[in-house]
Formats: structure tokens, sequence, C-alpha cells
């Protein structure tokens, strides 16, 4: 047990932590070993974390992505009811630098009444959702360090040795980049195995995973083109697809295929990691019916694969688009398992142009639709995406114009990029 524990914690020493106090860019700081060490001690009080309260921090170290994430989401609304009153709660990430699929999830939590309950509390949460639990004291030296007083894997209350705590450069990747990989799917068998995560929890998984069984896999496009229309909300995919079903006299399909649409609201409201698996499988039951349908006529597809890239790294990213995966990063590139159209065309307008739409259109808006309105940035990195997916012909169009100009510039795009 005691090897287990110390390698446990060795591994955390190599962690650096990620604390968002107000949402503005993250502190960072590490763990030094067991020897007090220089540190930037004004670095660490200015920013008041540490000072004035009893701090703990809990990490939610459980392996299955959905669980953790589903106990990430319930500590977010339970701890501070159960809390004693006067105590804070505080986002903090764990990760190792640059190193995809590291990061775990906890909180800091700031005892200003100094309660002992406090402890208590906390160490039956940890006990309940397999957390690891840590105390941030000061020493005499106004030394900072971290001590872990639950350790999950060990079930039990451990002493484990005091970490001094030091700042950390902020890493080349932006944290929020290192769990890309967690909610980006490049083969049927991730997306899967994602949803087989939650199936236990999710009985409607088992269906969708079932169906996802029965369609033909590896599909490719046959003798008629496929063209992909994407872009924003109130961007004008539905008019411009039902136009170009017309005027091709085509098949227009949807991803998410109909057979799911029931289930949208419910996997819409799930982690992220299962909401994206549920739209990427949708996208590969929707590829078998693209390849059927093409052997008759054209097929128009309104939404696919570029959709759930784009709003899963824009959701999972935070921040200004600089903060995107690299260009050329393989997270934009076109799974090879997935039947590729022949264009994809990105619909994009103008902020005041798609709230324009919106109101015109006086549909409810959709959270995601609310959190585009307010949230600029979002919009941004959903936009940037899209203009990065490789792999497949993707052109950009300036759909500010009026209607029947668009379906020209798409036409005229068709007649480049597709054997009619
Ligand atoms: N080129 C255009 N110029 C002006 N208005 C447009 C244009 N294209 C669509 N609209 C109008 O904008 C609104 C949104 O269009 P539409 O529903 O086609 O967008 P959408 O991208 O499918 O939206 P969502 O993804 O939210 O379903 C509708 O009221 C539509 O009539
Ligand atoms: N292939 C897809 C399609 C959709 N999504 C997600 O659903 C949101 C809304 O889609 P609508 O068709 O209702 O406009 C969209 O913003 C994506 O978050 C997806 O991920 N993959």
């Amino acid at each position: 047990m005691a090897r287990n524990l110390t390698r446990q914690l060795a591994l955390w020493s190599a962690r650096v932590f990620a604390a968002h106090p107000d949402r503005t860019e993250p502190i960072y700081f590490a763990l030094s070993g067991e020897h007090p060490v220089y540190q930037e001690n004004a670095f660490l009080s200015s920013r008041r974390i540490f000072s004035n309260a009893n701090v703990y921090s809990i990490h939610i170290t459980t392996e299955n992505r959905f669980l953790r994430e589903r106990i990430h989401s319930m500590l977010q609304t339970h701890l501070l009811s159960v809390l004693p009153g006067n105590c804070a709660l505080i986002q903090l990430v764990s990760f190792l630098p640059n190193q995809n699929r590291s990061v775990i999830p906890g909180f800091i939590v700031q005892d200003f009444q100094r309660k002992e309950e406090t402890e208590i509390i906390l160490k039956d949460m940890a006990k309940i959702n397999e957390c690891l639990l840590c105390s941030y004291k000061k020493s005499e030296g106004a030394d900072l360090w971290q001590q872990s007083i639950w350790c999950a894997t060990e079930g039990a209350e451990v002493k484990g040795s005091a970490h001094y705590i030091i700042p950390a450069a902020k890493p080349a990747a932006h944290v929020s980049v290192l769990n890309i990989d967690s909610v980006v799917f490049h083969c049927f068998e991730d997306a899967y195995a994602a949803l087989q995560e939650c199936k236990e929890s999710i009985p409607e998984a088992k269906e969708i995973l079932h169906l996802a069984d029965q369609s033909p896999r590896h599909m490719q496009r046959s003798n008629f083109p496929v063209i992909v229309i994407e872009g924003l909300d109130a961007t004008g995919k539905t008019t411009l697809t039902k136009s170009l079903q017309e005027t091709l006299k085509g098949t227009l399909l949807r991803s998410p295929p109909p057979q799911l649409s029931h289930w949208r609201d419910q996997f819409d409201s799930q982690p992220a990691v299962i909401r994206r698996a549920f739209y990427a499988l949708g996208n590969y039951i929707t590829a078998a019916v693209i390849a059927r349908e093409s052997e008759k006529a054209p097929v128009i597809v309104d939404r696919y694969w570029p959709s759930t890239t784009a709003y899963a790294i824009a959701t999972e990213v935070v921040g200004e688009k600089e903060n995107l995966p690299s260009l050329y990063s393989k997270v934009y590139q076109w799974p090879t398992d997935l039947l590729k159209p022949d264009l994809v065309v990105v619909l994009m307008v103008s902020p005041e142009e798609r709230i324009r739409r919106l109101q015109e259109r006086g549909q409810v808006k959709t959270q995601e639709e609310k959190e585009l309105e307010e949230n600029n940035l979002f919009r941004e990195r959903v936009d940037e995406v899209y203009k990065r997916i490789e792999g497949s012909i993707c052109k950009i169009i300036d759909a500010n114009c009026p209607k029947e100009e668009v379906l020209q510039q798409v036409l005229h795009l068709i007649s480049q990029y597709c054997r009619l």
C-alpha cells in the first residue's frame, strides 16, 4: 500500500495545477518536493487563494471519464450546500504539461471560518467519490506546502509527504486543449467506447450502441456527389439545403439522423465526452445512409463531422481562439473510417446578421444559441475550427448576402469540385 501511495503522490508532484479564481487567466503552480525552496511568496499570497483561510483541494481521480465529469458537476453544486458558511470554491485542474488526457478536474475549497467540520465533510466527500483530498498550510517561514490527507486508491486517511508549492510557468499548450481527444473522436471505436462508459447510468446509450452496431461501417460515397453544409445556427443551412435539394433533385439528410433525434435533449445535457460521442456515432450512422443514397442521386447533408468537431473543441477550449489546438493539429484531421464528402460548405455571417436572423425567426433559443449570442469568443472559436478542418475540401462562404446569391455561390463551388 505504501509503495502505491508513494508512486501516486510522486505522480502528483510532477503535475502542474491551474486555479481559476475568477475565470481570468489561470494561476499555475506546482509541487516542489519535500524541502522548502525559495518561492515568490508575493506570487501566491497576492492571489489571496491561500491566505486568511483553511485551504483544501479535492481531485476527482476516477478513471471513468463519464463518472469523472458527473462527480465534478455534482460537487460543483453540492459542496457549497453542505460546507459550513463562508466557504468558497475555485475551479482547479491538475495536469502533466503538454500530455493529452492527463487533466484531472477538482476544486480548491477556502474555509474562511477555519471550521474543523469542513475537513470532516471533505473527507466524507473524498471517500464516497474516490477523490484525493489535500490541505495547504503555511510554515513559519511563510512557505506554503500541500499535504495529502485522503487518498482515493488507498481508501484511507494518509499523511503523505508534504510538497512545497512554487509558481509554475504557463504551459505551451493551454490546459483546456489537453482533454480534446476525450471529446473529438477520430474513429468509430473511440466514440463507441465513450458511450459504453455510461451505458449502466444511461440505459438509452445501449439503444444507440445497438443502432451503431447495426449500421454498415467503412462506407464510401457512390455515383453521385455528397455536399455537406455547415455553419453556426441561423447562418442559413436549412434554407440553403432545401434549395439545393430542389435544384439538384437530390436527397437531403441531417446528422444526427432521425432515429437519434428524440434522444438529443437528453444527451445534450450529459457531460461533454458523452454528448460528443452521441453526435459522433450519429455521424457514423448517417454515413451509411449517405453511401446508400449517393447511389441514386446527389446527397446534401445538414451538419456532419465538422459540426461535431467545431462545437466540441470550441466548448472544451476557453478564451481566445489563440488557445485552440495549433494549426495542422491532428485534431482537425478527418477520421479515416468516416465517409468523406466531395465538398464541405461553411456558411459564415456577421454576428449582427446572425442575431437579426435569430430574432426574425423568433424561435426559442437553445442554451447553445444563448451562449453563442452572449459569447462572441465561443462563436469565433467555432468559426476558426471550421476553417482548420483538414482532409476534406472545406470552403467558407460569405452568407451575409441574399438567399439566391448564396445558392448561386454554392452551385458554382459544386460545379468546380463535384462530378454532377
Ligand atoms: N441569405 C439569407 N439572407 C437573409 N436571411 C436568411 C438567409 N438565409 C436564411 N435566412 C433567414 O435566416 C433565418 C435562419 O435561417 P435557417 O433556419 O436556414 O438557418 P440555420 O443555419 O438552419 O439555423 P439553425 O442551425 O439554427 O437551424 C431564417 O429566418 C431564414 O429565413
Ligand atoms: N453532426 C452534428 C450536429 C449537431 N451537433 C451539435 O448540435 C448542435 C445544434 O445542432 P442543430 O442541428 O440543432 O443546429 C450543434 O451546435 C452541435 O453542438 C453536433 O455536435 N454534431
